[in-house]
């Protein structure tokens, strides 16, 4: 395996693809963004800006745009920014193409429906050959696209794989922590979106810092349970892709999460229309999975069961104040 990763391909060019493409431009990688939208990397071609989904951000000289998978398959490493309900999709696509032993690293956050497998199990499913890794943690597009100071942990099953894509991918702005613990990292970025929701609930209905601190301190004992039940390491979960995430998504409208979960609170019928909110479709599944191993999430399955319409806010909230007394654990 190639530990330089001179040449860095970028599956799905939205708002995270672009920001990567650049971040692994700044570390001194040659890169190549492929989206399968001709029309989108045409208007890239002529601004060198991805004005749909990172507006104002001027793509790195070394990133090269492509249409055709087949580009990606002289990379020495391709990270998948798709949405986690498509990466099956485009992993089996890029079977086609990806030497044996590629490292195929997932950067999207989410669980597949229909299956209830995480992100890196698909990937070995769907490009066998591929070395499934995972980049996740607490940064937003913009704030990557902008330079400013972001750390993010990367994890595949070895952990010199890890680190030498941490390296290759790492500049003074975007630090990169390498770890084994995959289950772990994919654990915290899935959750952390559903539970930024409940906390987007919390700030649009105006219930006040205080409930806001308490939702993220029991949204998290809810990913710590769900974490241990699934095989994560608990250092994992109090890192950069769970604790570090979901404080990150619980706190501001930047997040897609968090500004779902503010309008559903305000009751006001707004929700962001065509902005990918992973949270929305995890819900379900991760409560399935909860059940399934008889972990306890009320704040998850109460987002869940605003989505699916079958309980109001208001009722929601009401259901979570009036839960039986009980030990904090
Ligand atoms: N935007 C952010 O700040 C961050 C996003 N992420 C994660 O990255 C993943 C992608 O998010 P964004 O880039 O923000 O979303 P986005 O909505 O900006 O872009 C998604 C891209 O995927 C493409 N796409 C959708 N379905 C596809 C398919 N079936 N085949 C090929 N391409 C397809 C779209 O055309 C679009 O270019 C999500 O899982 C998200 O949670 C993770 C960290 C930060
Ligand atoms: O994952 C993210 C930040 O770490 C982005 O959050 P949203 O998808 O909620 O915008």
């Amino acid at each position: 395996m190639p530990q330089r990763f001179a040449r860095i391909g970028v599956a799905g060019a939205g708002a995270w693809g672009t920001a990567l493409a650049n971040a692994a431009a700044r570390a001194g990688r040659e890169v190549v963004l492929w989206s399968r939208d001709g029309a989108a990397i045409a208007a890239m071609e002529a601004s060198r800006v991805n004005r749909a989904h990172l507006p104002g951000v001027e793509l790195a000289s070394s990133v090269s745009l492509s249409t055709s998978l087949h580009s990606l398959s002289t990379c020495d490493a391709v990270l998948l920014v798709v949405p986690a309900q498509a990466s099956r999709e485009v992993a089996h696509a890029l079977a086609a193409e990806l030497p044996p032993g590629t490292p195929l690293v997932t950067c999207a956050k989410g669980i597949e429906r229909g299956t209830s497998l995480f992100m890196t199990q698909v990937l070995r499913e769907a490009c066998p050959q591929a070395l499934p890794a995972i980049l996740s943690g607490p940064s937003f597009a913009s704030d990557v696209a902008a330079g400013l100071p972001t750390a993010v942990t990367l994890a595949a099953q070895q952990v010199s794989t890890a680190e030498a894509l941490a390296t290759a991918l790492g500049s003074p702005s975007f630090r990169l922590y390498h770890s084994d613990d995959v289950r772990g990292v994919e654990i915290g970025g899935a959750a952390k979106n559903v539970l930024a929701i409940a906390a987007g609930i919390v700030g649009g209905r105006g219930l006040g810092a205080s409930a806001a601190a308490a939702l993220i301190a029991r949204g998290f004992a809810e990913l710590m349970r769900f974490g241990r039940a699934y095989g994560a390491r608990a250092e994992t979960l109090t890192g950069l892709s769970g604790l570090g995430d979901l404080i990150l998504t619980c706190s501001t409208t930047q997040s897609r999460n968090y500004a779902l979960g503010v309008s559903l609170g305000k009751d006001d019928g707004f929700h962001p229309a065509g902005k990918l909110a992973e949270g929305a479709l995890t819900a379900s599944v991760l409560v399935a999975m909860a059940d399934a191993k008889g972990v306890d999430m009320p704040i998850a399955r109460a987002v869940e069961a605003v989505l699916a319409g079958r309980v109001g806010v208001e009722e929601a909230i009401g259901s979570l104040l009036t839960r039986p007394q009980k030990a904090e654990a």
